[in-house]
């Protein structure tokens, strides 16, 4: 498979629909080895439905998906992939090292393991206290070291530092950025822009279940200091389509019916223009004055965006 090398995971469509505007739908990624890359979104946005179609726990709707080179869920891919996405079943009163003895065991990865991981994740010296005497930000830890018994090339973590306080957080933090190493890819999830900003090279927002924009931060900083347009049109996906194309435009997505294309909005023109000489019918074309802080609180609070301003109606 083509993708085996330079790219950890692609997405085609991947769909999976749990109700009319219940899960996931249409997403296309494209990740590439090395990375370390966010899923950023509120509660319910859809980060763990994703996460867990990429490791075979649910099954796609419709639409791809390739892990290190294999069909997503394979027991190929999965041979390169720890994952944390669900709490692992730890025993509370044996030590973090005898938990880490006994899914190396499952796992057949030789116990000379057990020690580099502890070690990778700082817990070396809290290996031999019980697992039940652990504060939430070691268990985090020793569930990351689950993750790492396989020594994997592609480590997924959904919302590692949920539930711990700003120390535990920072050290989650940290952690995660000494994870890249050795081409190691590293996906991981958050509804905090904080958490994610200084660790991912690039990230994903996603929103009810559709990608909104990506990049890296600076990049969508840029994008939304500079705002950008929602168009509504007749047919917003194949005007997502056309508007993906022309060279200004930096992201386009569909939200809530309506196209937002994150483009200077001196190119409203250019954008209008091409809808209509495709015969789509704009019915309205507004700026967005939203900074990236607006953006993101509104994605935490998940409620409809209070800034676009008219700026101009077309075609009427
Ligand atoms: N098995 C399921 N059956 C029905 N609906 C589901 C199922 N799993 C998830 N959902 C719904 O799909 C949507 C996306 O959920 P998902 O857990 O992927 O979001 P998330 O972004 O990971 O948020 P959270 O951090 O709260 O888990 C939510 O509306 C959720 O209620």
């Amino acid at each position: 498979m083509s993708d085996g090398d330079d790219i950890a995971i692609r997405t085609s469509g991947l769909t999976k629909q749990y109700g009319p505007e219940t899960g996931v739908f249409d997403l296309d990624l494209c990740i590439r080895r090395g990375e370390v890359y966010g899923f950023l979104g509120p509660n319910g946005a859809g980060k763990s439905t994703v996460m867990r179609m990429l490791v075979g726990l649910v099954r796609p709707t419709s639409g791809t998906a390739t892990v290190l080179g294999h069909r997503a869920g394979t027991r190929s891919s999965l041979r390169g992939v720890g994952a944390l996405i669900e709490a692992p079943a730890l025993y509370p009163h044996l030590s973090g090292r005898d938990n880490l003895r006994i899914l190396a065991g499952y796992a057949s990865v030789p116990a000379a393991r057990i020690a580099e991981v502890l070690e990778e994740v700082g817990m070396a010296a809290k290996a031999d206290v019980a697992f039940r005497a652990y504060s939430l930000g070691m268990k985090q830890r020793l569930a990351v070291a689950a993750a790492l018994l396989k020594d994997p090339a592609l480590l997924i973590l959904d919302e590692p530092t949920n539930g711990l306080d700003p120390e535990g957080m920072a050290g989650m933090r940290d952690l995660i950025t000494g994870l890249r190493r050795d081409n190691r890819t590293v996906l991981l999830s958050s509804h905090l822009l904080a958490e994610v900003e200084h660790v991912c090279d690039r990230v994903s927002v996603i929103r009810r279940g559709r990608l909104i924009a990506d990049g890296t931060v600076a990049e969508l900083r840029r994008g939304a200091d500079e705002g950008g347009l929602s168009v509504t049109v007749d047919s917003p996906e194949r005007a997502a389509e056309l508007v993906r194309r022309l060279p200004a435009v930096r992201s386009v997505a569909v939200v809530d019916g309506e196209l937002r294309v994150v483009v200077d909005p001196r190119e409203a023109a250019a954008v209008n223009r091409l809808l209509v000489v495709n015969g789509l019918e704009v019915s309205e074309l507004r700026k967005h004055v939203l900074s990236l802080e607006d953006v993101f609180f509104d994605l935490v609070e998940d409620r409809q965006p209070t800034g676009p301003e008219p700026m101009e109606v077309v075609n009427r």
